[in-house]
């Protein structure tokens, strides 16, 4: 059925990608065996194989074109073999756009004192029922294999912020050990594989990385390491010095960002791909993004507003319903409430990021960059 069968390197193909007169931000269009897509790009995050509160026609609607998924969850309940029995996570979750799954090797780092790192992999106990488990580039690769999905991630260590250059070195190297085996290990053609990008907050680890990666050839990039409690400036530094290091054509995806503000400092450094658990996971407290900054629904100050949250919304929420009623729903823990502002918060990212790549294509992203971030408050 894959149009890439065999050419796993031709998968995530990169048209060429149209690029705006100023440094790194270009708009191109991904190829993978469930679609093209087009880049800029913000993918919601489904842990579960669900993105939580909204269906799959629902993210259809409203321009979702790649969704992401959870390996380190989806091994441990309820099983990558079930799901690989279910017909994939495709078939499993009814999703026919493009799913891109993390390796794992985040939650297993980021769930702190419980894990124990070597060479081989990383021993975890599960959030589940705190048994022993262990996670491998190995069993990772197989793990995504498994799932189906069309973009899949090496495995690798996040790098706790702040971590000593020593152990950023090591780190790194290791990771970058990882990725050749989880290349080794991958052998689902009609699959494309990146590879991630680490090095901490260090110019020349990042650098090292990228380069080592880069000559591994991978059909696309992870950047990783980063949105982990440094300064937004640092951040940035870090995309400098990395973006310009990997090939043109290829997608490169700033993993777990984030805010407008950054999505769009990323678009200018190059970045083409974005995740976020942000939009949806604000939206079930009542907070709902807008061009101007967050408005919390559920402040009393809305309980007589009839407006809608952003009157020149085009979602479900903002075109049928009131800041007082989404308010009103939220107040009495009705479900639909979070639906309607995880919707909207869901379409307001995909609809910036269709926005940032009308203004490239039409080679005025400078200015629409300078006037989102003067009306944006962080
Ligand atoms: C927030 N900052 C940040 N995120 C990061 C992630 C996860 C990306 N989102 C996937 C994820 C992570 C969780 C939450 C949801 C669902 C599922 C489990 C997959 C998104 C990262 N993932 C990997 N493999 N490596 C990183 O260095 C990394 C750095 C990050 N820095
Ligand atoms: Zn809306």
């Amino acid at each position: 059925t894959c149009a890439f069968a065999g050419q796993k390197k031709v998968l995530a193909a990169y048209e060429e990608a149209v690029k705006c007169g100023y440094s790194g931000a270009r708009a191109g269009r991904l190829h993978t065996p469930h679609g093209v897509f087009d880049t800029p790009m913000f993918m919601p995050v489904g842990t579960q194989a669900t993105v939580k509160a909204v269906s799959p026609r629902e993210l259809k609607e409203m321009g979702a074109q790649i969704i992401l998924s959870n390996t380190y969850h989806l091994y441990l309940r309820p099983g990558t073999e079930l799901v690989a029995e279910a017909g994939g996570l495709h078939r499993f979750m009814d999703w026919d756009g493009g799913i891109l799954t993390d390796s794992g090797g985040f939650q297993v780092f980021s769930l702190g004192p419980l894990r124990k790192i070597t060479e081989e992999g990383a021993a975890f106990r599960s959030h589940i029922d705190g048994s022993t488990q262990f996670l491998s580039p190995e069993i990772a690769i197989k793990a995504q294999m498994n799932l189906g999905a069309d973009i899949i991630m090496a495995f690798d260590e996040c790098i706790p912020y702040p971590a000593e250059y020593q152990y950023a070195k090591l780190s790194t190297e290791r990771t970058t050990r990882w990725a050749e085996r989880s290349q080794k290990a991958h052998t689902r053609s009609g699959q494309a594989l990146f590879a991630i990008v680490q090095g901490g907050m260090y110019q020349d680890l990042r650098r090292v990385s990228a380069n080592d990666l880069v000559s591994l050839d991978f059909p696309g990039y992870g950047i990783g390491g980063l949105s982990v409690g440094e300064p937004k400036p640092v951040m940035y530094e870090m995309l400098e010095q990395t973006v310009p290091l990997l090939p043109e054509n290829k997608p490169r995806y700033l993993m777990g960002v984030g805010t407008p503000d950054c999505l769009v400092e990323a678009v200018r450094y190059g970045i083409d791909m974005f995740d976020c658990v942000f939009p949806t996971r604000v939206a079930r407290n009542g907070t709902a993004m807008t061009k101007s900054g967050r408005l919390v629904v559920k402040n009393a100050a809305y309980a007589k507003d009839f407006l809608p949250i952003d009157e020149n919304c085009g979602c479900y929420a903002c075109q049928n319903f009131s800041r007082a009623y989404i308010r009103h729903l939220l107040k009495a823990d009705e479900i639909f409430g979070l639906r309607l502002t995880t919707i909207h918060n869901l379409y307001f990212l995909l609809d910036f990021t269709k926005k940032m790549r009308q203004a490239i294509l039409e080679d005025r992203f400078l200015s629409f960059r300078e006037e989102f971030l003067a009306q944006y408050c962080k």
